[in-house]
């Protein structure tokens, strides 16, 4: 199917454009600038063919490109793999004038991100995201980041690319669950700020969940469009970009407790619905729009209960959460559809309260 590409621009200091199409490798060489010679392709072991064909494109429009093969999801999220990454650069002398092109899901993505971010304090990247979650979420914005032994993403920096493609063809080969998990972000996107997103997942699920088809496309654009205008108000979080944050203190922790074993927008769903239920219990979200985050998630197939005898632990990492404030948990909340707002240090029995209810649901 042919789709036409949409560019949309994220303002701000370095604006910079995000592609949506099909077919777009041959815009990568525009996107990385006149000025650059070398880049490091880092790509999923599981990507490999697609990596050597970034790099084969490169070539032939003569940069020198090399590959950086790292660890599938969030085991390339890692000061490890960031430290090979590093050493590739080194040993192949890239210099300022040079860049990084990151060719995954948003683990590859926020590891090649970070690569930029920190080598030579600061080269630039080119995003090429391949999964749904990463193309709406994770290669727009500029947040870059490994975890650490104590949480998600612990260490970071702000680093917004010199460009983003959102190839759809990509998710041609995307496992269905991996699909469904990007769409948990999306969702967000509806919850927070463009409710005709969840309008669409309610009118066709189907549709919704099917990459060849418009309403896919056009679920990508919305979404992308919410977060290009939030990080081109507030790159580096000082208010507003809390919104996108919505439902991810819950999310995190598990991802944690659970080892990384649950994918990132599994979580997000899980996490969407508690703090959908803190919201309810806040007397701040009706009992309808409460509902409709569990509805919606179902429908899609995304978890909306989270089973496991798990409290204190969950509780302690959502302590860590960047949105805290020292002793003061802080959450995104919903006074209603499209209306975010902040919910700070609610009463620990209502924090608890709202984990019991999704784990019994
Ligand atoms: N920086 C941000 O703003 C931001 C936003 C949202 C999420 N994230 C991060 O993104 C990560 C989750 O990203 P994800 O959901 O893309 O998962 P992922 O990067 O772990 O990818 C999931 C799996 O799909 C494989 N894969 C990728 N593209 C494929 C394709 N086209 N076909 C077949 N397999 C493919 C990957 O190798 C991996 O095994 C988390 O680490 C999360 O914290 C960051
Ligand atoms: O772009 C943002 O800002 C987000 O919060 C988007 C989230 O979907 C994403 O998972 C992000 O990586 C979370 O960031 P963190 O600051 O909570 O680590
Ligand atoms: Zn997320």
């Amino acid at each position: 199917m042919t789709t036409e590409t949409v560019r949309i621009t994220v303002e701000g200091d370095a604006p910079y454009d995000v592609l949506i199409g099909r077919g777009l490798l041959g815009e990568l060489r525009g996107l990385l600038g006149p000025k650059v010679a070398k880049v490091l392709v880092v790509h999923p072991r599981a990507l490999r063919s697609t990596g050597e064909a970034v790099r084969d494109d490169l070539t032939a429009q003569g940069l020198e490109a090399i590959l950086a093969e790292v660890p599938d999801g969030e085991e390339a999220k890692t000061a490890e793999v960031a430290a090979f990454c590093w050493t590739v650069l080194g040993q192949s002398d890239f210099t300022r004038s040079d860049a990084v092109v990151g060719v995954g899901g948003g683990a590859v993505t926020d590891l090649a991100g970070f690569v930029a971010a920190t080598w030579l304090r600061g080269v630039r990247v080119v995003q090429v995201p391949t999964t749904l979650l990463a193309m709406v979420d994770a290669a727009v914005g500029g947040k870059t980041g490994i975890n650490t032994a104590e949480g998600k993403n612990l260490v970071g920096s702000f680093h917004p690319p010199a460009g983003v493609l959102c190839d759809l063809d990509a998710l041609d080969t995307l496992p269905p669950h991996d699909l469904r998990a990007g769409l948990a972000e999306v969702v967000k996107c509806g919850f927070i700020a463009d409710e005709r997103i969840l309008e669409l997942v309610e009118a066709d699920v189907e549709a919704a969940t099917d990459p060849h088809s418009p309403v896919l496309a056009e679920l990508v654009e919305r979404a992308v469009r919410v977060k290009a205008r939030v990080v081109g108000e507030d790159l580096k979080e000082s208010d507003l970009r809390e919104i996108l944050n919505y439902g991810h203190t819950f999310a995190h922790a598990v991802e944690l407790v659970e080892r990384y074993q649950w994918r990132h927008g599994a979580a997000v769903s899980v996490g969407l619905c508690y703090v959908a239920e803190l919201a309810r219990m806040a007397g701040r979200l009706s009992d309808a729009d409460a509902d409709r985050h569990r509805d919606v998630l179902q429908s899609l197939g995304l978890p909306t209960t989270y089973r496991g005898d798990r409290w204190p632990q969950l509780l302690d990492a959502m302590k860590r959460d960047k949105k805290s404030r020292g002793a003061l948990l802080r959450f995104v909340v919903l006074d209603g559809i499209g209306r975010p707002s902040r919910l700070e240090g609610p009463d620990p029995a209502m924090l608890q309260a709202a984990y019991s209810e999704i784990s019994s649901s």
